[in-house]
């Protein structure tokens, strides 16, 4: 057990977190807090976390299934257009005005809970609970996940007392005076994505035709599936069922057409693929068991396909916030530590993509290795340290 302070022991540590609306944002705040959780058990300190966000949303079920607190304020999402007169819609109206209401009910929560620190990772829940920790004079600490800064981070990092960055690229592209303010901690990755088994995948799936003698391909598009990767890859799936195994992660929505078209697979191929909708707890042993990954290049995907080093062809989102995930996937092409397919994406550029990683274990593995040395493992170690280091400063107009 580390030394500490006897009345320090006594007293729990105060957090507020924020952050959601996706997966990207929501779970390395989880992380943050299951780390800062065990610092402290070590030292004998416990915790008292509170998880701010929106109601109905996936931070709302995350916090529900960890047994953390959660109160909801109101959040409002402001659709950008290129003439600022066109975004005077009646949803965005209503949404701005929303924004001051979660300003108000967050600042009632901060003042309440009064946190040693609150810390926010983006979405935009994040805004209305960062402003009220600046009101309130609690010192913020907020973790961007992509190269670029999002939109709720950009508001908050003028607000913020330290802003953790994943990238050592991100900080010349800060707002001038959070520069001086930022530390490169990485992007946390969930503990449990590097413990996967590849065999338990192939039981957790019941995926009883997987052939253990070819490699086998992850194609994913994020939480909600991604139809273009759906389409292009299902155009090459003949092919590819005759290279490889192939767990494809489709979005509930999606799940039952890809089924009908899986149907109609000749059928020595047809047991070597596996489509499911969402991979919940078995993504761990279904990211072990993968060789390849087909996948488009949002922050925590990238963050965990770099911290377990997979061979990878990203397939960015091209409307992702000021095309972020281009980016992320130029950024690994760059050091030959993933392929990205940014311009043009068809079965003809996908099937070449994926043609040199299945045909030639040597460059995959070559892939994965260069994918690994961007990985930081030790991400959510770092951010508790920051997390720590900032409590007692005083931050804001009140601080
Ligand atoms: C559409 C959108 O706004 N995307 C943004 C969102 O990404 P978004 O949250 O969609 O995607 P990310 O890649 O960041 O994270 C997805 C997370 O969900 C997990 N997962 C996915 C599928 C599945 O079946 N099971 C599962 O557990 C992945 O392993 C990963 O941990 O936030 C990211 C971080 O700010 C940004 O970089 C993205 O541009």
């Amino acid at each position: 057990m580390n030394d500490l302070d006897p009345a320090a022991a006594e007293r729990a540590f105060r957090l507020i977190v924020t952050g959601g609306g996706t997966g990207g944002h929501t779970y390395p705040a989880l992380t943050a807090v299951r780390t800062l959780w065990a610092r402290l058990a070590a030292r004998g300190q416990p915790l008292d976390v509170l998880w701010v966000g929106a109601a109905g949303s996936l931070e709302s079920r995350v916090a529900a299934s960890e047994g953390i607190a959660f109160s909801a304020v109101a959040t409002g999402k402001i659709r950008r257009a290129k003439n600022p007169v066109k975004m005077l819609t009646p949803e965005n109206v209503r949404d701005m005005t929303n924004v001051p209401r979660g300003v108000l009910q967050a600042r009632e929560l901060v003042s309440d809970f009064r946190p040693d620190v609150v810390l926010a990772t983006g979405g935009y829940v994040a805004v209305p609970v960062g402003v009220a920790a600046w009101l309130c004079g609690r010192p913020l600490v907020v973790h961007e996940q992509t190269v670029r800064l999002g939109l709720a981070n950009r508001v908050l990092a003028r607000a913020a007392a330290r802003v953790a960055v994943s990238s050592d690229s991100t900080v010349p592209l800060l707002p001038e005076s959070a520069r001086s303010s930022a530390v490169v901690t990485g992007n946390p990755v969930r503990p449990e994505v590097r413990t996967g088994v590849a065999e338990k995948a192939v039981h957790a799936l019941g995926f009883h035709g997987h052939d253990p003698a070819l490699p086998t391909v992850y194609v994913t598009g994020g939480a909600q599936g991604a139809v273009q990767i759906n389409e292009t890859v299902g155009a090459i799936l003949p092919w590819l069922l005759g290279h490889a195994n192939v767990v494809h992660q489709c979005g509930e929505a999606n799940v039952a057409a890809l089924r009908e078209r899986a149907a109609s697979l000749p059928a020595d191929i047809a047991g070597r693929y596996h489509v499911t909708g969402f991979v919940g707890g078995e993504l761990p042993h279904v990211l072990a068991l993968a060789d390849v990954v087909i996948s488009r290049s949002g922050a925590g995907t990238i963050a965990e396909l770099t911290a377990l080093g997979k061979a990878s062809v990203l397939i960015p989102l091209a409307s992702s916030a000021g095309n972020e995930q281009a980016h992320n996937a130029r950024h690994l092409q760059e050091t030959g530590a993933a392929v990205a397919l940014v311009d043009e994406v068809t079965p003809d550029t996908l099937r070449a993509a994926v043609t040199p990683l299945l045909t030639d274990p040597a460059r995959r593995e070559a892939m994965a290795d260069r994918a690994r040395a961007h990985g930081r493992p030790d991400a959510a170690e770092r951010l508790v340290d920051l997390l720590l280091s900032v409590t007692g400063e005083a931050n804001g107009p009140v601080g």
